[in-house]
């Protein structure tokens, strides 16, 4: 039985294997014999044991050399080489031979001679023996015959004694062969068993390597369920943190539910809002439009520019008083002395900015995009500041590109309801025609295109071939509006003198679209920087300029013909008497609204004109106002004016409520994306790591499947090379199926 003792986990024994016990006298030679027998046996092979055969080396480590004892031949054959040979016996002797050897006696009986017995040693030549016949001779024949009888009973004993030599050397030579044979099978036994042992060794080694290979798949194994095991509390806190997660969700959902809930409910208040906002936009509208009517459809600002360095250096003194004029009052003095008291809708001294006069003008963009036609101009006497007003300078923006820039401001805060297209014209009316300054190179004294007005449908008036700049931001608006006073400066040799002699027109139509009503709205907005209005006979002009003067002359008092039968609500407005009243038809007359700003001179020189202007202006604002008549007009003004502010003031708390309530709306629906985006990312990432986890089991199922199936192959690879081995096979890995649950992670 051969033992290995393997090293942890596994004991490999294999069975059927000689047993070696280490105090046998062959060290590693099989024990061929039980035991019991072992004695015995050891005598037997003892007996027939090959000392000479076996090298002294070897020899020397057995214990107990057995020798060849042949008791009975007394002879040993230690000095024989062979085996056969050392049994060799000596021919049986001769009768000859008896006589040559020295112990062996030759008796010669000679009976016919002298009766004398010879018994004679030639061996030794030594004279025969010559017995005297004699009667002593008697005796002596007596002893010979006994002699011979003793003689011949010992040579029968020794012709027996040959027989059993002869007997015993067959028998010795059987023995012999058989001791051969014996030691031949020793032999072969032992060449049987250098071969097992080397076999066993070799096995050993590759049981060694096996067991090493096993340990390290073991422990490969062991890292494969440290792994597994990681995996399965990765996958533990996983699900763990999925379902809270999904608990989470659940969770949102609700809120989601309650939330959309809230915001159905929200989006019905958001209608009911709606509704009520556009009610209240068109009651705002109505109330707005109602202030306008009761402030007048047409609004006189009265704007004096400041004293200019020539009159300063002139010594011209100032003959307005500015005192009341945030009560949109001024007075006229002449030679310090109080003259007249003039009242328009707002009254801008020469401190006054271009801010503070649009301020005062910014309502009118409202009611352009409103879908109301709108006018406003500048009228006065020639360098009272009309253009400033209008165009203004680059680093102070008149009325003109702040009213666009207003429009742009209101468009964007109503994006959301509303959609605008906004287009600009720019035209310049002189000697009694129009001219398109859009049209590059069309300059005054050119035959230019003949621009007609033309009514296209009622109330609607129309410049075919007016170039229409579209614009969808106020510099895309400077950008026209430079264009348009560049082309009337250079259109003249003197610019300021033409443009004293010529209207300037800034034609802006809007189109606009409520996104939710469906409602289309056309309206325009006329910016006028008028001609200058002095009066002939002080400029004492002839000629062309005469005809220059007369023209302005009658557009501007067909003008206020205009204004003044609105004023008085004719029945009859003579629009046409004049291209200027023909092209603002319909921003001057109906539901249009108007303003005017009227352009004075501080200087007292200029006093005439202003106070010329300023009857013009009054009697557009349809109000002259005089001492009786201010207190009625201002008790009923106070009145009108009670109503407009409580009016505003509904209407302010109006739009606080709904854009508080847009405001909640907003953050309501801010919130509702942000968790409705959470939810997703959530959802995201549980899916993430569901896949991460799958795929993870499966790399990790692949590994053992691999790592098994490699044991399986070695295995029946081991019980191909080595069949004697069914207590290694036994203590194998496994099966698949043997394997714990946790390990492969069902
Ligand atoms: N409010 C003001 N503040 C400062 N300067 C002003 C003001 N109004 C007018 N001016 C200056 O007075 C001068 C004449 O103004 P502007 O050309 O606008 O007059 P106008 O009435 O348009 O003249 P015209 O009829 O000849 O066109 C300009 O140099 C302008 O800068």
């Amino acid at each position: 039985m051969l033992g290995f003792s393997l090293t942890s986990p596994d004991l490999v024994i294999c069975a059927g294997s000689p047993d070696i016990p280490s105090s046998s006298g062959f060290g590693d030679s099989p024990v061929l014999f039980d035991k019991s027998n072992y004695s015995q046996n050891l005598e037997q092979s003892i007996e027939l044991s090959l000392e000479n055969c076996i090298p002294e080396s070897e020899t020397k480590v057995i214990s107990r050399t057995p020798v060849v004892r042949f008791s009975t031949v007394c002879q040993t054959f230690s000095q024989v080489s062979s085996p056969e040979s050392s049994f060799e016996l000596p021919p049986p002797p001769m009768s000859e031979d008896l006589e040559m050897q020295g112990p062996l006696l030759a008796v010669q009986t000679d009976s016919g001679s002298n009766g004398v017995t010879t018994i004679g040693a030639e061996t030794d030549g030594a004279a025969g023996l010559d017995l005297p016949e004699d009667d002593g001779g008697c005796e002596f024949e007596g002893e010979l015959q006994e002699l011979v009888r003793s003689y011949k009973s010992q040579k029968k004993e020794l012709s027996e004694t040959r027989k059993a030599m002869e007997e015993l050397k067959r028998e010795n030579q059987l023995k012999s062969r058989e001791c051969q044979e014996a030691w031949k099978s020793l032999q072969e036994l032992q060449n049987e068993l250098m071969r097992k042992s080397m076999h066993v060794g070799s096995l050993a080694f590759a049981i060694e390597g096996q067991v090493k290979e096993k340990s390290k798949w073991f422990s490969s194994l062991r890292d494969l369920t440290r792994k597994l095991k990681i995996l399965k509390l990765e996958q533990i806190s996983l699900s763990e943190e999925a379902s809270t997660y999904r608990k989470c969700l659940k969770e949102m959902q609700v809120a989601g539910c309650t939330i959309q809930s809230t915001i159905d409910q929200q989006t019905k208040v958001h209608e009911d809002l709606k509704i009520k906002l556009l009610e209240g936009a068109k009651q705002r509208k109505e109330l707005y439009n109602k202030v306008l009517e009761l402030k007048g459809n047409i609004r006189v600002f009265c704007r004096c520019r400041p004293l200019n360095v020539e009159e300063i250096a002139a010594g011209a003194s100032m003959a307005i008083d500015f005192e009341s004029s945030n009560e949109g009052e001024l007075t006229v003095k002449s030679n310090g002395a109080f003259r007249r008291n003039f009242k328009f809708d707002a009254v801008f001294g020469p401190q006054a900015d271009q801010a503070d006069v649009f301020e005062d003008t910014a309502p009118f963009a409202t009611s352009v995009l409103d879908g109301y036609n709108v006018c406003i101009f500048a009228y006065g006497q020639t360098g009272t500041g009309k253009t400033y007003t209008m165009e203004g300078t680059k680093t102070a923006r008149g009325v003109n590109y702040r009213t666009l820039e207003e429009l742009f401001r209101i468009i964007k805060e109503r994006q959301q309801l509303f959609h605008y297209e906004i287009s600009v014209s720019v035209l310049e009316v002189y000697n009694e025609q129009i001219r398109d300054l859009l049209v590059p190179g069309n300059q005054p004294g050119v035959p230019a295109k003949r621009l007609e007005i033309r009514q296209v449908s009622e109330g609607m008036h129309h410049v075919p071939g007016l170039v229409e700049a579209h614009v969808s931001n106020t510099h895309e608006v400077w950008e026209v509006l430079q264009t348009g006073s560049n082309a009337r400066a250079v259109g003249s040799t003197n610019a300021n003198e033409h443009s004293s002699r010529s209207h300037c027109i800034h034609c802006v139509m809007v189109k606009g679209e409520n996104s939710l009503t469906g409602e289309c709205t056309r309206s325009k907005l006329w910016l006028v920087d008028l001609a200058g209005s002095e009066r002939i006979a002080k400029t004492e002009v002839q000629g062309e300029r005469l005809k220059e003067a007369q023209n302005i002359n009658r557009s501007l008092s067909a003008l206020g013909d205009v204004i003044s039968a609105l004023a008085t609500k004719s029945p009859h407005v003579p629009f046409r008497n004049s291209k200027l009243t023909h092209l603002l038809q319909d921003s001057l007359g109906g539901d249009s609204k108007a303003l005017m700003f009227v352009q004075i001179s501080p200087n007292e020189n200029d006093l005439s004109e202003t106070i010329c202007s300023l009857n013009f202006a009054s009697r557009v604002k349809g109000v002259e106002l005089g001492p009786a008549k201010k207190q009625l007009d201002a008790a009923e003004f106070v009145k009108y004016k009670q109503m407009v502010e409580k009016t505003k003031q509904d209407m302010k708390s109006k739009d606080l409520q709904i854009k508080k309530m847009e405001e909640t709306l907003y953050w309501q629906d801010a919130k509702i994306k942000e968790r409705d985006l959470k939810n997703k990312n959530l959802q995201e990432k549980i899916k993430e790591l569901e896949s991460q986890l799958l795929v993870e089991r499966k790399l990790a199922r692949q590994h053992v499947d691999t790592k098994i199936a490699e044991q399986h192959h070695l295995k029946q690879q081991e019980e191909q090379n080595l069949p004697t081995r069914p207590p290694l096979a036994s203590r194998q890995v496994g099966s698949r199926e043997d394997w714990p649950e946790n390990v492969l992670g069902k």
